[in-house]
């Protein structure tokens, strides 16, 4: 398994956020977490990648305990997307993706040819050739999300955890993102996404983790687990699942 998360834990100072999370995802998995805004997807995610320490429970990558791996390691084998990165140095765009290089790098007084390649692979990618010579903290905050969904892509890891990717993008830019994670999984690597649209979690996902009450309360393929009474139990009442040209989809409830 590339990531094991076993009966994990989590309470800041004295308030629980989630309990006894379990679940593993497998090499070419698509997978998102649902749950309503404070249900504790970012922590989830801050444990995961060792930011916070979780009070119960164990993570391991490819076997090995997160407590095991130094933080270069880590970085070897799982890129983070963050909902933001406030930057106030003027980085710009390229210097930007080049920092996902990081542990590809040995000499950073002799960076090679190569590494500049996989920085303009990752650039074109997402359309962001135009942005890569400015600044970082200049740019518009879906296009700061795009940067860093690209120096993820440029880190070159089997596992990826994006927090939110797409909720600044426009339409285009979100379909360009799923696309991308798509190809991804078809590449063989791991995909662990937090979004808060449901009907992109149908579209375009193999398997939904939903956290609702400080509990996973579903594991498995989209279209069996997210049931018009799951749906209503996590988002109320306002929420109805309806079948559109032969897809599920989630739409609101107008009476
Ligand atoms: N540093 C912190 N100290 C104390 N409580 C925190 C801290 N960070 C988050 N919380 C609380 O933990 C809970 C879970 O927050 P988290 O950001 O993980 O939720 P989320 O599911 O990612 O939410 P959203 O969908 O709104 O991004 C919330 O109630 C939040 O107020």
């Amino acid at each position: 398994m590339l990531l094991e998360v076993d009966q994990l834990s989590f309470q800041y100072d004295t308030k629980p956020i989630f309990q006894d999370v379990s679940f593993a995802l497998k090499a070419g998995e698509l997978c998102a977490i649902l749950g309503i805004n404070g249900s504790g997807k970012s922590t989830l995610f801050k444990c995961i990648m060792g930011f916070i320490h979780a009070n119960r429970g164990s993570i391991s990558f490819d076997g090995i305990n997160v407590k095991r791996h130094k933080i270069i390691e880590i970085a070897k084998k799982v890129a983070y997307v963050p909902q933001d990165h406030p930057i106030t140095f003027p980085y710009l765009v390229r210097e930007m993706v080049l920092m996902g290089r990081t542990s590809h790098i040995s000499n950073f007084l002799k960076i090679s040819d190569e590494q500049y390649f996989k920085v303009e692979e990752a650039l074109q990618a997402l359309s962001l050739g135009d942005l890569a010579d400015k600044p970082f903290n200049q740019l518009s905050g879906g296009q700061r999300q795009m940067v860093l969904i690209a120096r993820a892509l440029a880190q070159e890891t089997k596992l990826m955890l994006l927090d939110e990717p797409t909720s600044s993008l426009d339409f285009k830019n979100q379909l360009l993102i799923w696309r991308t994670l798509l190809q991804l999984k078809k590449e063989g690597k791991s995909v662990l996404v937090c979004t808060h649209d449901p009907n992109h979690v149908l579209w375009f996902c193999d398997r939904v983790l939903i956290l609702d009450n400080k509990k996973l309360i579903a594991d498995g393929p989209p279209k069996e687990v997210m049931t018009e009474q799951l749906l209503q139990q996590v988002y109320g009442t306002m929420c109805t699942l309806e079948a559109v040209a032969n897809k599920k989809m989630v739409l609101p409830r107008m009476s």
